[in-house]
């Protein structure tokens, strides 16, 4: 008997319904204010959105949290990375001092940042602001056996469930999942692939940055994993215990664990992406609880916006992690509720409508 079979697969409560009775009064007074309807774009459908989730006609974020997972893969010893394995605890401890970019991206939006070493190598060991939650030494190499057991699957859903629980108890009233895990666009994108059913050479991209001839025997190193597990045979978190890591199903957990809270979440980039789009196929309606920071410049992040129906706020050409793209669309959702709650409506200010 596996895991989840044992201690049950909390993953398949359902999510919290979105409130649409608000989600239309949204929309209602979106048509309403002095603008012509839609000429917001995104500013708007991203208000309405939050409307729906918060149960609130005016919704705001006053309380962000962010949690940064991190783990290593097994997967770097096939050579699909341009950086060595020691850079995941490396930066561990830079998140500790405050020098990553997530820290000031934190810090500039005033945002609570959490760390979860959920699996790096080489730990940092003690370190202030990290939690050492670590369920192995990094990952199998997932071209050539699992990346994770089911159990070490189960218990890295588990430390997303616990982040989002710590995040829901602290008030917070959205939800950013970072991660850092050298060799962790491989995972993502057998994940991806996995799920989609595309092709690796689509998906694969340069991560970190590799030159043509990486990605190529990333894409291999993908197609092998694929093919040694039987490409998306089998239920969703079989899958990701399959093809994933440590902090890709921590993530995973953490946003399922959201949505059946209420607890909205933004999606970073390519490697977040990938956990979204297992826990949209671990739980479905997960996804209507999310909405999307960023176009990471790694290619196949598309493919997974795509899957999830998903339209990004920005498009900077970040290919970072670490929840930055989430992070750095924080200032522009509050631009959305600010002027979704402080602009005057066509009535208040004695404009015609047209
Ligand atoms: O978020 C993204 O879109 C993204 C794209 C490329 C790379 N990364 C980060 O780079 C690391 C993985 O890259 P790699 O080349 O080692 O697989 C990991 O720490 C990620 O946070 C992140
Ligand atoms: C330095 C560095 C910082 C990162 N942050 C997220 N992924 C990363 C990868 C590297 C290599």
């Amino acid at each position: 008997m596996t895991g989840w079979m044992m201690t049950g697969a909390w993953w398949k409560a359902p999510p919290k319904a979105i409130d649409q009775g608000m989600r239309e009064a949204a929309f209602a007074r979106q048509g309403q204010l002095t603008k012509p309807p839609g000429s917001l774009g995104r500013l708007e459908t991203a208000a309405v959105d939050l409307a729906g989730m918060q149960g609130c006609v005016t919704p705001g974020i006053e309380r962000p949290w962010i949690v940064i997972f991190a783990a290593d893969h097994g997967v770097v010893a096939a050579g699909v990375s341009a950086f060595p394995q020691s850079v995941t605890g490396e930066m561990i401890r830079n998140f500790s001092r405050g020098g990553a970019a997530i820290c000031v991206l934190a810090r500039e939006s005033g945002a609570q940042l959490e760390v979860v070493d959920v699996g790096s190598v080489e730990s940092p060991g003690e370190l202030p602001g990290v939690r050492d939650a670590r369920i192995a030494a990094g990952t199998a190499d997932l071209s050539q056996t699992a990346a994770m057991t089911a159990e070490q699957c189960q218990q890295a859903l588990a430390q997303g469930r616990a982040a989002a629980a710590r995040a829901l108890d602290a008030g917070a009233d959205l939800f950013i999942g970072g991660e850092m895990g050298i060799g962790n666009t491989t995972a993502a994108a057998a994940l991806i692939c996995a799920y989609t059913g595309l092709a690796p050479a689509l998906v694969c991209g340069p991560g970190t940055g590799l030159d043509a001839a990486g990605v190529s025997r990333k894409a291999a190193v993908v197609a092998q994993a694929l093919k040694r597990q039987g490409a998306a045979t089998g239920p969703a978190v079989l899958t990701l215990a399959q093809l994933g890591g440590f902090e890709i199903a921590a993530l995973c957990g953490a946003y399922i664990a959201c949505a059946q809270a209420g607890l909205p979440v933004v999606v970073d980039g390519f490697i977040a992406s990938a956990a979204a789009l297992a826990a949209e196929r671990m739980a479905p309606g997960t996804r209507a609880w999310m909405l999307f920071g960023h176009a990471s410049a790694e290619p196949g992040h598309a493919a997974a916006l795509s899957a999830l129906q998903a339209q990004p706020l920005l498009d900077l050409g970040l290919r970072l992690g670490e929840g930055s793209g989430a992070a750095a669309a924080l200032p522009l959702l509050r631009l959305a509720c600010a002027l979704h709650r402080d602009m005057a409506t066509f009535a208040e200010a004695g404009v015609s409508q047209g």
